[in-house]
């Protein structure tokens, strides 16, 4: 037996098989030539070949796929053999280029030309590449990149996952997802927690596992093991028996003694929050805006705005939504808005801050969720990400009054804000604790970095002294102001308790995680919470507090979490 650990993002046991992501496929070099012992014909009889078998191999992916996925393997199965396309490379193969670099130049221009088409013409131009980087890697008798294809369930295993590739991630074939670098609050750890799917993060060796190999999978504890026995398969019996009790929550965040908790939803935009809804969310703790429009190279126009805010505003009634404007930068770049080139783009021009260099953005925005919240019941409060100064936050709140937005507040995840809450919140209606970016900027230590793993974790006794700060901050003379917590810390129940013992009074999570909070939550009282909170706090390191922690709370062992 074999045994590998890392960080747990999602729990949940599995037994099952992994099978590695292949690496990115690198572009073929500009100008690539012919290799001198093939003509123009034969390389173009290849790439007719390439191409044909890209074609079928998508189309056998087709016919056992989910509706939706069928539609999209087809419509790009389609574009294999496009004969625009196809001609385009030929030609390039007669001037002397390889039948790789002519593939890809032809790819790029036709993707082009959809682009300028706009609307459902632009939208094939992802297609189109997907496309072409199958053939280059036909030709090259590489596997496909992405999500590697398989007719039974897998557990995957990659390096880390680009955006596209997770939003591919079919959790009827994935089973687990096992990254070795990636940090806990990376964009990909999110995502896996959104979908539910066992997750863990910097697991150090796997590479070295054969694909086919089959491992045991814990995602609470971030522990991976070969050769699966008895024990194994009753642990994961047992997680399964707890899993239907999880799947579960009655929508009431409750400690032992009454006190209540709201749990609310993070969303990425309407589809997710109509599926948090009817997981039981108390409301949207965070909607990420710039989820939204991911990928986009223009500003949306206030209309598609109104409507993508209202979707969410809708599916939860007369309910709370925390709008948070949008926080393009660092790892969600949004090239209206961001500079691809900076040189060190979590300390840069992110959040809040590009109301400097792209004025006019933010306040279309507040406007359209103004109009969004006009046309629905929802209770719209509104929030700025990457607050650093007390003079920011009164020119948010300002900028929120013009647009008729009674409700501003400020996302607290840069240490200064933290240690400026008393003023910060002097000026605005409410907090909520980003504990993904105030644990990067305390430990200054990049959140998506898997080898920065240990010092990225929200359990660092200094990041919870921030948190207790920004509280102690909120409860002075005068203030009084909510502070909520809305970053991955929220999800993790033993974590959760804490929160609420600093002072917390709501947690915003991926709705997947809201039945385990609620269930870990209702084992403590609010006075029991505030003793682990100082347990914690007064831990050496970030392992003893949580160790602690956990340790005092049996309800975790019990349920598997
Ligand atoms: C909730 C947060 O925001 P994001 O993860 O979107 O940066 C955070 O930083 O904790
Ligand atoms: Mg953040």
């Amino acid at each position: 037996m074999q045994n590998f650990s890392g960080v747990g993002v999602m729990p949940g046991r599995v037994i099952g098989t992994i099978r590695h992501m292949p690496p990115a496929l690198s572009e073929p070099p500009a100008g690539e030539k012919l290799d001198a012992a093939v003509t123009a014909e034969q390389a173009i009889a290849g790439l007719k070949e390439a191409a044909a078998s890209v074609q079928k191999d998508l189309r056998t992916r087709a016919a056992t796929a989910s509706p939706e996925a069928k539609a999209v393997l087809e419509a790009t199965a389609q574009m294999a053999t496009d004969s625009m396309l196809l001609k385009g490379a030929n030609k390039l193969i007669t001037t002397g280029l390889s039948a790789e670099r002519g593939i890809w130049e032809s790819g790029e221009t036709v993707a082009q030309m959809l682009i300028t088409l706009g609307g459902y013409m632009a939208e094939r131009a992802t297609d189109v590449l997907d496309v072409r980087a199958r053939i280059v890697a036909a030709l090259r008798g590489v596997p496909a990149p992405g999500i590697p294809d398989s007719t039974d369930p897998f557990i995957l295993v990659a390096e880390d996952l680009a955006p596209a590739d997770t939003a591919t991630l079919d959790p009827a074939k994935v089973v687990a997802l096992l990254t070795t670098g990636g940090g806990p609050q990376s964009h990909t750890a999110i995502i896996a927690r959104a979908m539910g799917l066992t997750a863990i993060v910097a697991a150090k060796g796997l590479e070295a596992l054969e694909s086919g190999t089959v491992v045991f999978v814990d995602g609470a504890a971030g522990t991976i093991s070969t050769s699966p026995g008895d024990t194994e398969r009753a642990a994961v019996d047992a997680w399964l028996k707890n899993a239907a009790l999880l799947s579960v929550f009655d929508g009431n965040g409750v400690m032992a003694d009454g006190h209540l908790v709201p749990l609310l939803a993070n969303v990425g935009g309407g589809k997710d929050a109509v599926k948090a809804a009817a997981a039981g969310a108390q409301g949207v703790g965070l909607l990420r805006t710039e989820f939204c429009f991911l990928g986009r190279d223009t500003e949306p126009s206030i209309e598609e705005q109104v409507a993508e805010y209202k979707a969410v505003f809708d599916a939860f009634g007369s309910k709370k939504v925390v709008v948070r404007t949008l926080d393009a930068g660092a790892d969600k770049p949004l090239p209206f808005l961001t500079d691809a080139s900076e040189p060190n783009p979590a300390l840069g021009v992110r959040g809040y801050r590009t109301d400097t260099t792209s004025p006019g953005v933010l306040a279309r925005q507040l406007s359209a969720i103004a109009t969004a919240s006009a046309g629905s019941e929802a209770e719209v409060w509104v929030m700025a990400p990457m607050i650093s100064t007390p003079s920011e936050a009164a020119d948010f709140a300002a900028m929120c009054a013009d647009a008729g937005l009674s409700i501003p507040g400020v996302m607290v995840e840069v240490p200064s804000a933290a240690l400026s809450s008393e003023s910060i919140l002097g000026q605005v209606s409410f907090a909520s604790l980003g504990t993904n970016d105030l644990t990067q900027y305390t430990m200054a230590a990049d959140r998506q970095l898997g080898p920065l793993a240990a010092l990225n974790n929200p359990w660092q006794p200094a990041v919870l002294r921030l948190i207790e700060l920004t509280v102690a901050g909120s409860r002075a003379e005068g203030n009084h102001k909510p502070v909520g917590v809305c970053g991955e810390a929220a999800a993790d129940p033993a974590l959760a308790v804490v929160l609420v013992g600093l002072g917390v009074s709501t947690l915003s999570m991926s709705a997947r995680s809201l039945a385990s909070v609620a269930a870990v939550l209702k084992t403590v009282t609010l006075d029991r919470a505030g003793e682990l909170a100082q347990l914690a706090l007064a831990a050496p390191s970030a392992e003893a507090a949580r160790t602690a922690v956990r340790e005092a709370l049996p309800a975790l062992a019990e349920l598997g979490l």
